[in-house]
């Protein structure tokens, strides 16, 4: 097929993939075979390609331009080696060009290049257009604030965004072996889109609605992935302190949702997008990989390492890293989060590999009970009402966020002596659930509180805290 001149069917849904590196071009490999039987669907999809002339290593290819190899070869010779992609992915290295008449926007650059691809896309896309991100990473800029890289997207193209984030090693995708990913929509229906094109029988997709953690979950894993790397090059195979690393990791990442973007739901981080992405990063990612080395090397920097173990994909944790930390710095909380810090002073080279265990030893999570509370029936969260308390109590609490009414604002008043710092916000799920971080010594009281008589619930809720509750109360 020759391509962009192909004309388009009139009427025709059209998908352009924005991206073309590993991820994009596993992905297209799956959009390119599902839309030949989407009758709704154009069958050619346009893929953006950064344009570059492919060097002597490439062979028969030297010298030729990537996208012309693609589109004649069929196979992106330098990011997807030994795939051929569909006849009906045609390669197109002018970004407007390849999405200015696309219905359904795919954006799959490394995070990094974002920025620069709104630019050169705003207002010149279809106003209706939907899009997806399959970017793992936060946009961080200012280095004061931090954003979803889909919030972003909106607010740039004015288009609604939805995410797809699992655990997917784009060349196992691509090897067609089976696994589960993620789309996160607000709108549930716009997410089933998604899933049309891109499921398999051996790429099985969940749809949710939890846009914030599920993106969250796919740029925070990437740190805790190279912290799991550090922890191969320091230690070799060993298991025991890298599934310590992983589940301090995943603690700092829900942490980090409930602190900084309140609203998502913590069953997300149960999904592909949060324990199965950190299960196969912390073992089968670029991210472990180029970790281990850089533990293990450490007269070479990680862009040495980069260039020489990835040829040109990018290496987006130590990155994430960064960018996360200028924030959690200008928020004064680095310490609240020593794994994230540790990893982003490992990668500047602030700290020695071998001290990363030093820096999580006294992780607070080893200080302090989660709890959760779940399905309150009371008349705030019935009425979807959650109830968000922040205060940080006499030194012993840490961070408290609660979005459940009833038993958080009896608890704050009878234990804590709270008075104020109760806020609300808006609506979120039907019946509210959270998650508490307490110091120990809180833990009794409230375990013997809640047992008492003094508390009178008009519903049947399930209370968990910590190791100390476990069961129903009536
Ligand atoms: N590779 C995976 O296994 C995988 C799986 C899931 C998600 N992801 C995520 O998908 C996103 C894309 O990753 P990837 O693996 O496809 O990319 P990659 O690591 O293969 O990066 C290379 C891509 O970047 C492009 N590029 C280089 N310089 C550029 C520039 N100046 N402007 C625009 N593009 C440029 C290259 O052309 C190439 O397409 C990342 O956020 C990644 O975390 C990757
Ligand atoms: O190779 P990584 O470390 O960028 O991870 C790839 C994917 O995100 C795994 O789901």
């Amino acid at each position: 097929m020759s391509g962009s001149k192909k004309l388009a069917a009139p009427g025709l849904l059209k998908v352009c993939i924005v991206g073309s590196g590993n991820w994009g071009s596993a992905v297209s490999k799956l959009i390119g075979a599902n839309i030949i039987n989407a009758p709704e669907f154009d069958k050619t999809v346009k893929m953006y390609v950064f344009e570059e002339i492919l060097d002597a290593t490439f062979g028969e290819n030297s010298g030729k331009k990537l996208t012309a190899v693609i589109n004649t070869k069929h196979e992106n010779v330098k990011y997807l080696k030994g795939h051929r992609l569909p006849d009906n992915i045609v390669a197109e290295p002018d970004l407007v060009v390849a999405a200015q008449d696309a219905d359904y926007l795919i954006f799959v650059l490394p995070h990094q290049f974002i920025g620069k691809a709104l630019d050169n896309l705003t207002g010149k896309i279809k106003p209706s257009a939907v899009g997806m991100s399959l970017v793992k990473g936060l946009y961080n800029p200012e280095k004061t604030n931090i954003r979803l890289l889909s919030t972003v997207i909106t607010d740039k193209l004015k288009i609604p965004m939805g995410v797809l984030m699992g655990a997917n090693v784009a060349n196992e995708v691509a090897d067609g072996l089976f696994c589960e990913t993620t789309i996160a929509f607000k709108e549930l229906k716009q997410g089933q889109i998604f899933k049309k094109l891109m499921q398999t029988p051996d790429f099985r997709i969940t749809v949710i609605k939890d846009v914030t953690n599920a993106e969250l979950c796919g740029a925070l894993k990437n740190i805790v992935a190279f912290a799991a790397g550090v922890s191969d090059g320091v230690f070799g195979e060993k298991t025991n302190t890298k599934a310590a690393i992983i589940r301090l990791g995943l603690m700092e990442m829900m942490k980090f949702a409930e602190q900084f973007f309140p609203g998502g739901t913590p069953e997300t981080f149960l999904q592909s997008c949060g324990i199965g992405d950190l299960v196969t990063s912390c073992f089968g990612g670029r991210n472990r990989k180029v970790g281990e080395a850089f533990a293990a090397s450490p007269a070479k920097t990680l862009d040495d390492l980069s260039k020489e173990m990835l040829g040109g994909q990018q290496l987006q944790g130590a990155r994430t890293a960064e960018e996360v930390n200028y924030f959690l710095s200008h928020k004064g909380k680095e310490k609240d989060f020593p794994l994230f810090t540790a990893v982003h002073q490992i990668c500047k080279k602030e700290m020695a590999p071998n001290k990363l265990i030093d820096a999580i030893r006294q992780h607070p999570e080893h200080h302090h009970f989660r709890v959760s509370v779940h399905g309150f029936n009371d008349e705030r969260s019935a009425a979807g009402k959650p109830v968000f308390i922040y205060k940080n109590l006499l030194q012993r609490l840490i961070t408290t966020i609660v979005t459940c009414s009833h038993l958080a604002t009896t608890l704050a008043k009878h234990l804590l002596g709270w008075e104020e710092g109760i806020l609300y916000f808006g609506a979120n799920e039907p019946l509210g659930q959270g998650i508490v971080s307490l110091h120990p010594d809180m833990v009794d009281a409230i375990n013997t509180y809640i047992h008492s008589d003094k508390v009178k619930l008009n519903g049947p809720p399930l209370i968990s805290i910590g190791q100390a509750i476990n069961g129903t109360l009536n």
